[in-house]
């Protein structure tokens, strides 16, 4: 299943905010969003799950404007894990997992046990079986998120949008959850902060500035010292494992600082051996 951007733009607030972007998501990629505050990553994952109209373009799912699909036709396809994400409701951890199945539950198809076990399955993948019947307000961010994640794959769906699901995550957790996701056998586009998560999972990176697709390919042709400069106005260095995989180092006042010291230090102990 394709999900694309076809020349999308979209305005808000008397301003354009995403302004000509295509890009085609293909089946079982694992496609990243980059970009500074404000580039539009948000309103491009809202634009792509159906929320939001273009103002001109289209977006298209397997070909077809998923402004003509039915809301249930596009949950059962595509679940988006949004950057707030909140429920007001007093629920439990499962219940708020259990809404991942709304699109499947009718009069017709009443609660199954075939529901059950795929709740279970998505709070155990995310490791909060053991707190499914906490409430969600006793919740901390972390394991709220992780179970927004729970929740959109209980969804089964076949393309997962992800708005920075790492927020709130401690490192451990976040490592794990971008594995999940990327073990699964899913189309995942996912708005990304972490340069170095975006070059270890995404088979593409697509580069926001301003509203505009300012690079789009793989890692490596993507990441690279110069665009990071212009579109972060950060200074790396970057180095490539034996697997391709780009390593960036942020070049921060910090770290030009600490290398004489670290230097020294090594002098040091080399006096001392
Ligand atoms: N409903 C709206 N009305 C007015 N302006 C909006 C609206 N939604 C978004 N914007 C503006 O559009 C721009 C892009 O916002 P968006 O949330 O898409 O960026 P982002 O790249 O996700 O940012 P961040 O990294 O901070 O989450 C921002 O300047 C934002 O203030």
């Amino acid at each position: 299943m394709t999900l694309s951007a076809n020349s999308v733009a979209w305005a808000a607030g008397g301003s354009e905010i995403l302004k000509d972007v295509s890009l085609t998501v293909e089946t079982g990629e694992f496609l990243g969003i980059i970009g500074p505050n404000g580039s539009g990553k948000t309103s491009l994952m809202s634009l792509l799950a159906g929320l939001r109209t273009p103002k001109s373009g289209s977006v298209l799912l397997d070909g077809v404007p998923i402004g003509s699909l039915g809301r249930r036709a596009v949950a059962q396809r595509l679940a988006l894990v949004e950057q707030q994400a909140e429920t007001g409701e007093r629920i439990t951890a499962r219940q708020a997992v259990e809404l991942g199945r709304t699109p499947y539950v009718g009069t017709l198809s009443p609660w199954s046990p075939k529901d059950d076990r795929i709740v279970d399955g998505a709070l155990e993948s995310v490791d909060m079986a053991h707190l499914a019947e906490r409430s969600w307000h006793t919740l901390s961010g972390g394991e709220r998120q992780r179970l927004h994640i729970a929740r959109a794959l209980a969804q089964q769906p076949e393309i997962l949008l992800l708005d920075e699901p790492t927020n709130h995550l401690d490192i451990g957790h976040q490592i794990s959850l971008l594995d999940l996701v990327h073990q699964q056998d899913l189309t995942v586009v996912a708005a990304l902060h972490d340069l170095n998560h975006a070059a270890l999972f995404c088979d593409r990176i697509a580069v926001l500035e301003e509203g505009r697709v300012v690079a789009l390919g793989e890692p490596r042709a993507v990441l690279t010292e110069e665009r990071i400069r212009t579109v972060f106005g950060v200074d790396v260095e970057i180095e490539q494992d034996d697997g391709g995989i780009c390593n960036i180092r942020f070049l921060t006042r910090r770290a030009h600082r600490r290398a004489p010291v670290r230097q020294g230090r090594r002098n040091l102990s080399a006096m001392e051996a």
